[in-house]
């Protein structure tokens, strides 16, 4: 009996860079691999919706992105413990393929493979390609990105696949969409995998701006972050607004299944949920992300006419509440921007993806 294939996946950070993960793990472990995910404590948070069979693997933390001077002076120290452990841990697994999908706990794992010569890759889901998986974009074996186009460096071939978006959210692929009419109405509002203050500060006030007829027949799915959570439910109840208010939904898919509009960040996995389902949505770019991503994120679903853009600089309560109530009185152009998400949607990335590991495999020898 010939040994099953092992992938080892790296991700972590946030949950932007997990769910891409989760869903490439789902069809792995389908196609009869092994699955190993090397992910830090960030990533961790995550995993509860990973399969069980996937091996997880936890490293320590390490960015420059947090902490004071002395963890920074530390980071060094710290990859480069990461990566003598991965790579004597990749000495005994042999892993057949590595696939890194960004942010520092990607490091450890991508440079093991590199030393040890192993197939790698990794898969960049922004518009813009990050900062670590800009320094491995030359050192893979292949590229795969979840936007298209984004730029590469020179002499670097990289392969659109689309975002890989989880199981859950692919059972709600096209489900029909209700327009708007005079009837209970459901509107989602997630600020990515961690929440997002504006929106805690500005969502409600638009909402209480709605027109009457639209007011009473509203009912709010509102992510909030923990601290904010209690002044954004508490405002909601003083307006007597129908609002379920959660630091993390896990049933985000059918929430958004049953929405007539979500109003989002532009993290990659967002927005890949949103063209997967066909929802019409208000996005909110967050604006200092690196190489301002979440702009480029969102230009597929903008140029579909499936969904306004609002930069952070013009996110008023005002602007927002006439751009909520544009999308809820105008049922016809409501449907024609959920169709048009639709048309963005890559509900087949993850068997892209899947391929282009198995493709990988055989380069390699590896009868997967
Ligand atoms: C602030 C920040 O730097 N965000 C980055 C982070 O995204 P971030 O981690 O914020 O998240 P994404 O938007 O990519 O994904 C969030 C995922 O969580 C789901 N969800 C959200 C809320 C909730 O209550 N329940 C739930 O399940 C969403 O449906 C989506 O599938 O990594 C992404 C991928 O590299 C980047 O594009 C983002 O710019």
């Amino acid at each position: 009996m010939s040994k099953k294939p092992l992938l080892v996946m790296a991700a972590g950070g946030t949950g932007g860079h997990m769910f891409p993960a989760q869903a490439l793990a789902e069809q792995m472990l389908a196609r009869g691999w092994r699955v190993k995910l090397s992910t830090d404590a960030r990533g961790a948070r995550y995993i509860s919706g990973f399969p069980d069979a996937v091996e997880i693997e936890q490293i320590s933390s390490a960015t420059f992105a947090r902490g004071g001077i002395a963890a920074k002076l530390l980071v060094p120290f710290r990859i480069l413990g990461g990566i003598i452990s991965a790579k004597v841990k990749m000495l005994s697994d042999k892993p057949t393929v590595v696939v890194g999908f960004g942010g520092y706990p990607s490091i450890p794992a991508l440079s093991a493979a590199w030393i040890l010569r192993r197939p790698r890759m990794i898969h960049e889901q922004n518009g813009v390609l990050g900062r670590v998986n800009q320094v491995f974009a030359k050192r893979v074996d292949a590229v795969a990105c979840g936007i298209w186009p984004t730029p590469m460096p020179a002499g670097v071939q990289a392969f659109d696949t689309g975002n890989p978006v989880r199981a859950a959210v692919l059972e709600r692929e096209g489900a029909p969409y209700i327009p708007p009419g005079d009837y209970p109405m459901s509107i989602l509002v997630i600020g990515g995998s961690q929440g997002a203050r504006i929106l805690s500060d500005v969502v409600p006030g638009a909402i209480t701006k709605l027109p009457e007829d639209i007011l009473r027949n509203i009912r709010i799915s509102h992510q909030a972050r923990d601290e904010d959570g209690h002044r954004v439910a508490e405002f909601y109840s003083d307006h007597g607004i129908d609002a379920d208010v959660r630091a993390f939904f896990d049933d985000i898919p059918s929430r958004m299944a049953d929405a007539q509009l979500v109003i989002s960040r532009a993290g990659a996995s967002s927005i890949a949920d949103i063209s997967v389902i066909g929802r019409p949505s208000i996005l909110i770019p967050y604006a200092v992300a690196a190489g301002d991503h979440q702009t480029a994120n969102a230009r597929g679903l903008v140029d579909a006419q499936a969904a306004v853009l609002i930069p952070e600089s013009k996110l008023t309560i005002e602007s927002l509440a006439e751009n909520i109530s544009a999308i809820l009185t105008q049922d016809k152009a409501a449907v024609a921007m959920a169709a048009g998400a639709r048309t963005v949607g890559r509900p087949n990335a993850t068997g892209a993806l899947v391929d282009m590991v198995e493709q990988l495999a055989q380069k390699a020898g590896h009868n997967a």
